[in-house]
């Protein structure tokens, strides 16, 4: 099976300010100023053709920050990427432009996907009925539910036909018809060897949908394998978790927080 994706060594830093001051302190003498935060150190894995890969973490782990990395829309801080193909991103909000129309978003995000106008014209119908928005496909984007965004991002991303589909979050506010839509099209993907990265808060979703799973832990990877195998783990640290006190998962928060602090980083390339 053919390697669509190989993630080796990826970070991604970003500044952390203690006051608004420091930021601005910052813009003027670039370095002196603020603490290097990474958002994700020294990442590296590898997926195939055929791969439906859940993406699990606790909130702040990562998970989204690998998606925009994955997709091209953010570039790492050190690492290096190898994508086979076109990789999609499907995130609440993701790509889309508030002030235009449903319809007029759908023609620009195929523009900028290098479609020509014929070829816009004949998809067009498509990513229309997918989404299933009535009359509101002519109404600025600004002016739709999350759910609604959702909709019309995922009928975009998954009719232009990905090598490389990320969903990031994306079913969690849809409602139970148009997730079972969107769950029939994955599954069709998946039928057809492309490869799917899957970030999701539901177990269950994961369980039964993806092939492996990717533990992120405060920006490393902590467990990377069959969803067998490695979801259990996961279920078992949240339970753990959940049984501490408040005093202990604060205490927990603040070391990961310092190993994830520039000063005491040696990982992170
Ligand atoms: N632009 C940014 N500037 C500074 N810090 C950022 C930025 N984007 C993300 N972060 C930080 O990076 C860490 C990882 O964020 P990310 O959104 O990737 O987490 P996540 O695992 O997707 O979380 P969630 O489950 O809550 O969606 C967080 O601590 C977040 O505050």
């Amino acid at each position: 099976m053919s390697k669509t994706v190989v993630v080796k060594h990826i970070a991604k830093k970003y500044k952390m300010y203690k006051k608004d001051s420091e930021k601005l302190l910052d813009l003027i003498l670039p370095g002196g100023y603020g603490d290097d935060f990474y958002a994700l150190r020294d990442i590296s894995f590898e997926a195939n053709e055929g791969d439906v890969i859940g993406i699990v973490g606790v909130n702040g782990s990562g998970k989204s920050t690998l998606s925009n990395i994955i997709s091209g829309i953010i570039p790492p801080s050190a690492g290096t990427l190898e994508i086979k193909g076109q990789a999609a991103l499907i995130a609440i909000n993701a790509g889309l432009n508030n002030n235009l129309t449903g319809r007029e978003n759908i023609e620009l995000k195929c523009l900028m996907l290098g479609f020509n106008r014929k070829e816009i014209r004949e998809l067009e119908p498509e990513i229309v009925d997918f989404a299933d928005l009535g009359h509101f496909i002519d109404q600025p984007v600004k002016n739709y539910s999350s759910g609604m965004k959702s909709r019309l991002g995922f009928a975009i991303s998954v009719n232009i036909d990905p090598d490389i589909l990320i969903i990031d979050e994306a079913l969690s506010v849809g409602d139970q018809t148009f997730t079972d839509k969107c769950l029939a099209k994955m599954d069709e993907f998946k039928e057809r060897g492309k490869t799917i990265f899957f970030i999701s808060h539901s177990l269950n979703q994961v369980q039964d949908f993806c092939t492996k799973t990717l533990w992120i832990e405060y920006g490393e990877v902590k467990e990377y394998g069959s969803v067998e195998e490695v979801l259990p783990h996961y279920s078992q640290f949240l339970k753990d978790f959940k049984k501490m006190s408040a005093q202990e998962q604060k205490k927990y928060r603040e070391e990961t927080l310092k190993k994830r602090l520039g000063s005491s980083l040696t990982a992170a390339k």
